[in-house]
């Protein structure tokens, strides 16, 4: 079904028009197209440019800019403003005001800064010093420098993204991605790798993001950043958090300059425009997660598979007690899960003593959720392990211990991630909002779940979070091998009859 205007996301582009077609709004429209976001178009300057240099900049009076803004922020109000080219200080403190006024009003409108200074056909396309755009900063929330425009704002000459990320957000931006298409950083190959890093303040500590990807040679790439900036601002406005936006962005930008390749082996010397291709949905687009967790488990073996013949897991029960144990494991299932709250440590010990027990007569796979180190000392058939514990557990003592090892993921972020330790299953959610634990933030959606299959190897995947009987088809439809529930069998009025229904659907 295609979405009505109505139904899309707004996004505003305020930035300058290249009249070849090649970056700035065209660049912004065709992405934000490309992604399923309406974009409004607000320039800010007109620009004589072509594939060899820019001739002139030409920019639109500020007072034409405020009557767009006007007639447009009741009828088409924005979830993300992406700002581009900025000509003058006029515009500057016309856009500062804007923006104040709109922060005040409407509190949810994000800011995207691609602070676009050099063209990379050569010349300069703004007077403006870092100094001239104190102003707007308090109003950005995310700024999309490359390597050269970071060390511009940070007044640093060094190529280290984490340094310049560091001083710029001290400008007070509260995300700054910095871009490394330029970089001349080499894998363990020596091949050269392009990496991007995103620095993330929330309250008062801060999250990074490193992407990392093999370098695309293309000499068709113009536009390439004013792509990045607008598809990012396409995934926020969509609802996708920071790190998965650009995680997305990333892969989008991948995926269009592979495209581009083969254009630009026709004609090398000709500096072609970025192509805007569609969704990203190749896993070999995107990028590599790089993290202290990824490095610190790099050269761990796959963890044991869970040995499925061809048929799918089907239906994971998620339950809270011996009881709901005992009753369950009958039914036939290939898995289960004990995941127990709230309980002290020799209470703890004594039921995953017992769980491991009564399960002993049965073919189902008995995972523990959260309590690794008491699995691995019982020996549990698996471990399931959330993302907040994933830091701390010890991989390598259960990897050695042969447990078999399940993940929390909520988006592809995190899914990339945890594929890149390659446990036994991996787990998405939440599909859909649930009583049973506050996800509010992280909720998929069937769609999303379906772009994550395509990014997955061959680990059984399991969908979790809000799923009952009605909701299940869909979900089963999208090709994923199990599908978790807790209330969906616990809360239901015959937890025999709902396995039945679950079971008869997975078949
Ligand atoms: C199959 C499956 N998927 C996800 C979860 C959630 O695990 P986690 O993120 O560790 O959260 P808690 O269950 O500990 O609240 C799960 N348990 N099982
Ligand atoms: C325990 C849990 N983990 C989730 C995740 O997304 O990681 S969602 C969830 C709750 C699942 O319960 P119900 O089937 O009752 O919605
Ligand atoms: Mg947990």
């Amino acid at each position: 079904m295609t979405k009505s205007v109505k139904e899309k996301p707004i996004v505003w582009t305020i930035s300058g028009s290249d009249c070849s077609g090649g970056a700035g709004i065209a660049a912004d429209i065709k992405t934000g197209h490309a992604l399923g976001v309406e974009v409004c178009h607000l320039i800010t300057a007109n620009t004589v440019q072509n594939a060899n240099r820019l001739v002139s900049i030409n920019p639109v009076a500020s007072e034409i800019l405020q009557q767009q803004a006007k007639v447009l922020i009741d009828d088409k109000p924005p979830s993300v403003i992406k700002i581009g080219l900025i000509a003058n200080l006029e515009q500057v403190k016309w856009l500062s005001e804007l923006l104040a006024g709109f922060k005040a009003k409407y509190s949810k409108i994000i800011v995207v800064f691609d602070p676009v200074g050099q063209a990379s056909v050569g010349g300069s396309f703004s007077a403006l010093q870092r100094e001239d755009l104190t102003l707007l900063f308090h109003y950005v929330d995310v700024i999309t420098p490359n390597l050269m425009e970071a060390q511009q704002l940070s007044n640093l000459s060094t190529l280290n993204p984490v340094e310049l990320a560091t001083k710029i957000a001290e400008l007070g931006i509260a995300s700054v991605i910095v871009k490394g298409g330029h970089s001349n950083v080499l894998d363990h190959d020596g091949l050269p790798v392009s990496g991007d890093y995103c620095l993330h303040r929330v309250e008062q500590s801060s999250i990074s993001y490193q992407l990392s990807s093999p370098r695309i040679n293309t000499s068709y790439s113009h536009g390439g950043g004013c792509s990045f900036a607008s598809a990012l601002a396409a995934f926020l406005a969509q609802g996708y958090l920071l790190r998965d936006a650009f995680t997305l962005t990333k892969a989008f930008i991948n995926q269009g300059l592979a495209k581009s390749v083969t254009t630009s082996m026709n004609k090398p010397d000709y500096y072609g425009a970025f192509e805007q291709t569609y969704w990203p949905d190749k896993a070999d687009f995107f990028p590599r997660i790089s993290s202290n967790l990824a490095e610190k488990h790099q050269g761990l073996p796959p963890f044991p598979s869970l040995a499925l013949t061809d048929k799918k897991l089907g239906l994971y029960p998620v339950v809270d007690s011996l009881y709901w144990l005992k009753r369950i494991l009958p039914l036939g299932l290939d898995i289960i899960q004990l995941r127990l709250k709230n309980k002290t440590d020799s209470e703890l010990e004594q039921l995953i003593i017992a769980a491991i027990a009564i399960s002993q007569p049965y073919k189902t796979r008995l995972f523990i959720n959260d309590y690794w180190q008491l699995a691995i000392k019982h020996r549990a058939y698996g471990v399931h392990i959330g993302q907040e514990d994933l830091q701390d557990a010890d991989l390598t003592k259960i990897q050695q211990s042969g447990l078999r090892l399940g993940i929390s993921t909520h988006g592809c972020y995190e899914f990339l991630l945890a594929q890149q330790l390659q446990p036994s299953y991996l787990a998405i959610g939440a599909i859909f909002s649930t009583k049973t634990k506050n996800m509010s933030g992280q909720i998929q959606g069937v769609e999303n779940l379906q772009h994550l299959l395509k990014l997955a190897s061959n680990i059984p995947v399991v969908a979790i979070g809000g799923i009952n009987h009605q909701r299940a088809e869909r979900v089963w439809q999208t090709g994923v091998d199990s599908i978790a529930v807790v209330t969906a069998v616990t809360e239901s009025e015959n937890a025999e009859i709902a396995v039945k229904q679950f079971q008869h659907l997975m078949q």
